[in-house]
């Protein structure tokens, strides 16, 4: 792995060990990753390999047993404490909305919060992010109960970019959503990483949105990252879990529905040897 210059988030020698059942369970063992400023990052690996826990080192909610998590120039232990929603916006998989907030309440909050701005300023700052993320002002008064699955991502992600911050961390993006709505929120994530020049770093089963949007993709596997760098590099890199995640039946189809939809992707390769092929430059 080429270290990155002036990277937003760089870990090292990182090892993450729970103790569960009277035992020591290590899920990252010297795991080294670095992230560049203004990339669209996709971590992926299987299932309980570390990557919602690499999220949470990330933004200080995790505590590295051994190695340093650097974001933004600072240890990631530093963002935990208050003010860290400038810094860093993060999409929970999970991340409800407050049921009995209205949408523009959601998105206000944690700005409301600092009790730094008078109320109008507030609201109008909600007001211009509810517009950035594709809904509109009819929809500030509405309840989370009213809204669609894709909405809720969007006001979920209005809400995160409240204060503006340079790196947004998102927790499955798309899962729950119909193929439509997950085109779409991809859509306006591509968008929204383009023109704001976010740092955007995503952990995703999506093949579609991975192949779509990663200037970067991180391969967490035999609990490190056994790969990181531009699609084409991943993709031909010599591992079972890239060859199984991407050359395996789901992955055949991401490939042909993103040729379909014009995306430039050569046919899939018998091998992984030849995967460099498989995706235009970007
Ligand atoms: N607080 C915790 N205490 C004990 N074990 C934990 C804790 N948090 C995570 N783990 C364990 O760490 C491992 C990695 O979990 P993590 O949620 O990061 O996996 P993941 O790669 O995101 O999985 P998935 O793709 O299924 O969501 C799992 O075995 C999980 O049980």
């Amino acid at each position: 792995m080429s270290p990155v210059i002036d990277p937003v988030v760089q870990i090292r020698g990182l090892w993450s060990v729970f103790h569960a059942g009277g035992e020591d369970v290590v899920v990252h063992r010297d795991l080294d990753l670095d992230i560049a400023r203004g990339s669209l990052v996709s971590i992926v690996g299987g299932s309980g390999s570390g990557k919602t826990v690499l999220l949470r080192q990330i933004l200080g909610l995790a505590t590295p047993a051994r190695g340093t998590v650097t974001v933004l120039g600072e240890p990631a232990s530093r963002l935990a404490r208050a003010g860290a929603a400038t810094r860093v916006g993060m999409l929970f998989q999970h991340g409800a909305l407050f049921s009995a907030f209205s949408v523009l309440d959601n998105i206000a909050l944690p700005l409301r919060e600092l009790r730094a701005f008078p109320e109008t300023l507030v609201r109008e700052a909600a007001l211009v992010k509810l517009c950035m993320v594709g809904l509109s002002e009819r929809d500030a008064h509405k309840m989370p109960a009213e809204l669609s699955g894709g909405m809720i991502k969007r006001v979920a992600l209005a809400r995160a970019l409240i204060m503006d911050p340079p790196l947004l961390l998102l927790d499955e993006p798309t899962a729950g959503l119909d193929p439509g709505s997950s085109d779409a929120f991809c859509g306006l994530l591509a968008s929204l990483h383009r023109e704001l020049g976010l740092t955007v770093v995503m952990v995703t089963h999506d093949l579609d949105t991975i192949l779509e949007l990663s200037t970067q993709i991180a391969v967490v596997a035999d609990k490190r990252i056994v790969v990181s760098g531009p699609p084409q590099e991943v993709l031909a890199f010599d591992h079972p879990f890239v060859h199984d995640f991407f050359f395996g039946g789901r992955g055949r189809r991401a490939m042909t529905l993103l040729r379909e939809r014009g995306l430039s992707v050569a046919a899939p390769p018998a091998t992984a040897a030849s995967a460099p092929d498989l995706l235009a430059p970007r």
